[in-house]
């Protein structure tokens, strides 16, 4: 398939039916360009902006702790706390809750995500239907909103025990909310559950989560109480147990969770184990008018743990997750990707670090670190800031990196996979990258903590099918680029409008020293909007790799400056100095 801009994007050999994952894939990532280049539900997809901003983040928190006046924020307790706790939330519970409700775009994530958070909201959905892959890989399930379905009063048909009454039961009228999905669900090497609204869908439920939460609990709530239940607890004990930690069971979408809704659950053991004394938990008592409290002579009891914590939920924040910076990132604001902008080419900023001389790196395939934990901290803003990471081969072959952003809030640390995440783009005219399953970027693909890369290629390279289908397998893919310039090199202008084409609206250019000097000459400058560069306090001399434009002259033959940024500023970050300039001119 060859679009607009020269570049070739070979076909993913995926079926058009409605029921392949890998076309519910492809229309969000890049695989599909007749998709891609639609550009109002495109532009959404891949768009970073704001994703880790931190005023939305605290925007929300403001928002989930006036809806739930005595939350809390969704950090992590402290260390040092001993308290138990019945809940075992998975990070971020409220805010994925919100997003797997409202379904604004389409969602994708890992299996392990789906089956962690997927029970924490399902009670908002009602299956309608389900398909099948003749191979099994891949199954779809249509839900409808909850509200859509009318309740009947079963109890009018179904006989009644003698001497019971029928229990009330509100009917409800049906078609409140035509809210509707469907959930692709793709096993392979790279399992993915990808979440998007039908197009007979509406685009916005007509309530509000809280509503559904009052209707309906949800079966991650009800697992707490089971678990709990099966212990051979009081109903009325869990319910107090539960109240104690009001933070959390509203997180959990259980602000209207009642008694009743534990003795259900109770009840239904009860069946199975009917000589259980039920007991109230350690350090609790039932008290005539007052129901389960805490005993009085064991004050103190109560905060060592009686139960181990639940453990429903599987995941939590990977080591490797980097917490948002204490300080300030203001001052890269003008220097930022604004993606509301209507653009031909994608915003581009160069962002890399640099020793006093220049020098990327201590010699050529040799990694080296340059930037100070602060630095590394505004680094991972940055990626969460733009659409797309773009490397040249040299570092990719020299450094193997991950290329995503490991800040907490993005998808698969803490946020859900992948769909927050940059997309790595390598550039590798001849096909150099050996693509193996054990490689940073595919590893973090599969633990859904970022998105395989796109390799731009030249015409001329030569890929093996069997290396094709494992990009693709990834969720990566290859992009044919076809413009060369006089030196027979690959034509930035070509690879920008491919990527944009492809719904990238920013990208975040990392190096190495290739690239970066390449991109740096007056043939390439009025493509670039930004430069971010973190200086070290180092010398690496000679042997470095080197950052530097080719020398340019005036027109009388005299040597002049090669580049010089507009609207500098520089600031301080640990040991490290941060330049930010613009290039291109307005
Ligand atoms: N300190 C920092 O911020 C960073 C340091 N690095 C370091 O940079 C070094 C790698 O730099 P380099 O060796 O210069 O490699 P590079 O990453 O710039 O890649 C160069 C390769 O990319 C391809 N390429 C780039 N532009 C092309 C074009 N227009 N047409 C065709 N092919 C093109 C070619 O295959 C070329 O050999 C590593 O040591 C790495 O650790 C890399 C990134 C950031
Ligand atoms: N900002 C910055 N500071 C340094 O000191 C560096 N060495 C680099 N290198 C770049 O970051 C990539 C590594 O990314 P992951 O941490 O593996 O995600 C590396 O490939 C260079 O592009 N950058």
């Amino acid at each position: 398939m060859e679009n607009a801009s020269g570049a070739s994007i070979s076909s993913a050999g995926a079926s058009d039916s409605e029921e392949s994952p890998r076309l519910a894939i492809q229309s969000r990532d890049v695989l599909n360009t007749e998709t891609i280049r639609d550009p109002p539900e495109t532009t959404t997809l891949i768009n970073l902006s704001g994703a880790l901003d931190k005023q939305a983040l605290q925007n929300e928190e403001q928002d989930a702790t006036q809806s739930n006046p005595g939350q809390q924020s969704n950090a992590p307790a402290p260390s040092g706390s001993t308290k138990p706790s019945l809940f075992n939330n998975p990070p971020n519970l409220a805010r994925i809750r919100k997003i797997l409700f409202e379904c604004q775009d389409p969602i994708e994530i890992s299996m392990e995500e789906f089956e962690t958070y997927w029970p924490f909201i399902d009670n908002v959905w009602v299956k309608q239907r389900s398909n099948a892959s003749k191979e099994g890989h891949c199954t779809t399930d249509y839900y409808m909103c909850r509200l859509r379905r009318p309740t009947h009063r079963t109890s009018e048909t179904r006989p009644l025990p003698a001497g019971k009454r029928p229990r009330k039961k509100r009917v409800r009228e049906g078609g409140i909310c035509n809210f509707q999905i469907k959930i692709v669900r793709f096993e392979g090497a790279y399992s993915a559950v990808t979440i998007a609204r039908t197009p007979g869908s509406c685009s916005l439920h007509s309530h509000d989560l809280d509503y559904i939460d009052r209707v309906k609990r949800n079966s991650g709530l009800m697992e707490y109480a089971r678990k709990e239940s099966v212990k051979g607890y009081l109903p009325s004990s869990i319910y107090t147990k539960f109240q104690e930690e009001p933070d959390k069971l509203g997180e959990a979408g259980g602000r209207f969770f009642t008694v009743t809704d534990v003795r259900n659950v109770s009840a239904k053991w009860r069946i199975q184990n009917p000589e259980v004394n039920l007991v109230a938990h350690e350090g609790y008592e039932y008290q005539k008018g007052h129901g389960i409290v805490k005993s009085q002579s064991t004050d103190g009891v109560n905060e060592v743990p009686s139960t181990k914590p639940t453990s429903s939920a599987s995941l939590s924040l990977p080591p490797d997750t980097l917490f948002f910076p204490q300080f300030s990132l203001d001052f890269l604001q003008p220097y930022l990707p604004n993606h509301s902008e209507r653009r031909e080419f994608p915003h581009v900023t160069l962002s890399y670090a640099s020793s006093m001389d220049s020098k990327i790196s201590l010699q050529p395939g040799m990694q080296t670190v340059l930037s100070g934990p602060e630095a590394k901290l505004m680094t991972h803003y940055l990626r969460s800031r733009h659409d797309a990471i773009l490397v040249g081969v040299g570092t990719v072959l020299a450094d193997n990196p991950g290329l995503n952003c490991r800040l907490e809030g993005a998808g698969g640390f803490g946020g859900l996979g992948r769909m927050w995440q940059p997309r790595p783009v390598i550039i590798d005219p001849t096909g150099r990258w050996p693509v193996h399953p054990e490689c940073r970027m595919l590893r973090t693909a599969v633990d859904g903590k970022g998105k395989a890369p796109w390799v731009v290629v030249s015409p001329g390279a030569q890929i093996n099918p069997q290396t094709l289908m494992m990009l693709k397998g990834y969720g990566g893919d290859f992009l044919r680029i076809v413009e060369y310039n006089q030196h027979w090199r690959l034509r930035w202008e070509a690879v920008f409008r491919a990527l944009a084409s492809e719904g990238i609206k920013s990208v975040m250019i990392e190096g190495g020293g290739t690239v970066l000097s390449e991109l740096l000459n007056p043939e390439y400058t009025s493509f670039i909007d930004s430069i971010v560069v973190t200086v070290a306090p180092t010398y690496l001399g000679r042997g470095g790799v080197n950052v530097s434009p080719d020398s340019k002259q005036d027109p009388g033959g005299t040597p002049n400056a090669a580049l010089n940024p507009r609207d500098v500023k520089w600031m301080p970050l640990g040991q490290n100095v941060i330049m930010c300039g613009k290039i291109r001119e307005d």
